[in-house]
Order: structure tokens, then C-alpha cells, then sequence
């Protein structure tokens, strides 16, 4: 599903490679915590799924296709394809969890029955229940998170990018937001999640890939956060 090939990104002005001969490949249907010290490569990583930089050298291929070999015009179609969660929610302020679910299918031009219909169903799946017409104000730092994952999944993408989804959240509250993303996981969505979260990895028990200075220095299934002796 993902691909890296022999990957290596500089960024402009930087001396220092954010990735160096990365190769990494992620199946369908994977579940992959990508681990490591800030500035060891993690967004860079998923910002080179999205197409939203270039390797400097070698190739990412996602979903059989070479990004490299991709019109720009197909791009917003990628994203499409691609759900993505961040540590900051990013949720509409004046619009209630239904709207914002419901604003990443309207501008894609989903029908209104459409949305009427798979809205509920998402917010359900997140755990959201009885709360459709919150504003995010009025929900805690998890619940707002379990808006951002349903605004992420209600498109059914084949990939879901989450950048450090427990990032400002509690380690009590973590949980709930890891059995979210592992019940999306389990309906054949690609997880990858960026993240600092021991603790989760090492519940979680998943594959975890270790990025220092850009390079993988650890790629394992089952995995915990720090080195397994
Ligand atoms: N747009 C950019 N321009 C120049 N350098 C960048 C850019 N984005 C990232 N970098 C550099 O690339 C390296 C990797 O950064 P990246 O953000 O991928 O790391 P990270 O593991 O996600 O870190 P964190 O956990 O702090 O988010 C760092 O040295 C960073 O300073």
C-alpha cells in the first residue's frame, strides 16, 4: 500500500538529510507506529505520502503508483484517499461535530441523503453518540480528537496519516483514542501513527518502524517504544 524506496529527502538550505535510504514497506491493512525523536524524520515521513514534498532521491509508492510519476491534477485525488489526524484536532470552531464530519463530504460534492445517511454512522463509530449537535467547545480534548478521526474516516480512505493524535491528550483518555483508530484499522484502513506515546506502543503491541537522524534503525512487528533486549 506504502511503499519507500531507497528514500532520501534534504530539505532546501538544510545540510543535514530529514530521511536517508529509507525503505520501508507498509502492507494493506497494516497497523505501523512510527517512533523516534523530534526531528528524526516522523512528519517528514507522512508529508512525503501526501505529496506534500518530494524525495531528494529514491521513490514512494502509494497505493501501486510511483508519486513521482503522479500529474499534479491527481494529487487532490491521492489526498482524497488519504484521512489525516493531528495533534491539534484543527476542528471548525463554529460548526457542531455533525457539520464538521459532514463539511469533508460536502466539499467533495457528496450527495445531502448521502451525508445524512453516513454521518450518524461515523459519529457513532467514534464513540460520539448523543453528541452530534456539540460545539467543539463543549467536548473534552478526547472527544473533539474522536470528531477530527471521524472527519478523517467518513470518506472510508484507504490510508489514515495521524500525526501525534495523543499528543495533547491524557494517557486515560489516549486509550479510547487508540481503540478508535484500531477499530478503523480493523475495517482494512492502512493505519500509520506518528507518535512519542510509550505507553501506547507498548500496549498496543503493533509494528513499529524507529527513525534517529532520518534512518530506520528499527523496524519490527509487534513492537514496544524503546528497544526490546
Ligand atoms: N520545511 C522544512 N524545511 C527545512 N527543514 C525542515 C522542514 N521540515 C522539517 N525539517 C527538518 O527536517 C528534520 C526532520 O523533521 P521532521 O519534522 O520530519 O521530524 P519529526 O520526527 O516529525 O519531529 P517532531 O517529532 O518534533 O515532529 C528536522 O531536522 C527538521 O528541522
Amino acid at each position: 500500500m506504502i511503499h519507500f524506496d531507497n528514500v532520501t529527502k534534504v530539505y532546501k538550505n538544510q545540510n543535514r538529510p530529514a530521511l536517508q535510504h529509507v525503505n520501508v514497506a507498509i502492507e494493506k491493512g497494516e497497523f505501523l507506529f512510527l517512533v523516534g525523536p523530534s526531528g528524526s524524520g516522523k512528519s517528514t515521513f507522512l508529508r512525503l505520502i501526501l505529496k506534500e514534498e518530494r524525495p531528494s532521491q529514491g521513490h514512494v509508492h502509494v497505493a501501486g503508483k510511483d508519486l513521482s510519476r503522479l500529474s499534479n491534477w491527481k494529487v487532490p485525488h491521492l489526498r482524497r484517499r488519504i484521512g489525516c489526524v493531528f495533534q491539534d484536532f484543527r476542528l471548525l470552531p463554529n460548526k457542531n461535530v455533525f457539520e464538521n464530519v459532514a463539511f469533508a463530504l460536502e466539499v467533495i460534492g457528496k450527495p445531502r441523503r448521502f451525508i445524512q445517511k453516513v454521518v450518524p454512522e461515523v459519529v457513532d463509530l467514534v464513540g460520539l453518540e448523543g453528541k452530534a449537535h456539540r460545539m467543539p467547545h463543549e467536548l473534552s480534548g478526547g472527544e473533539q480528537q474522536r470528531v477530527a478521526i471521524a472527519r478523517a474516516f467518513v470518506n472510508r480512505p484507504m490510508i489514515l496519516l495521524a500525526d501525534e493524535p495523543t499528543g495533547n491528550i491524557d494517557p486515560a483518555t489516549s486509550i479510547g483514542i487508540m481503540k478508535v483508530l484500531d477499530r478503523i484499522n480493523r475495517t482494512g484502513t492502512t493505519v500509520v501513527m506518528a507518535t512519542h506515546d510509550a505507553a501506547i506502543v507498548d500496549a498496543f503491541r503493533k509494528r513499529v518502524v524507529e527513525l534517529e537522524d532520518g534512518r530506520v534503525v528499527r523496524d519490527q512487528s509487534r513492537g514496544v517504544y524503546g528497544q526490546a533486549y
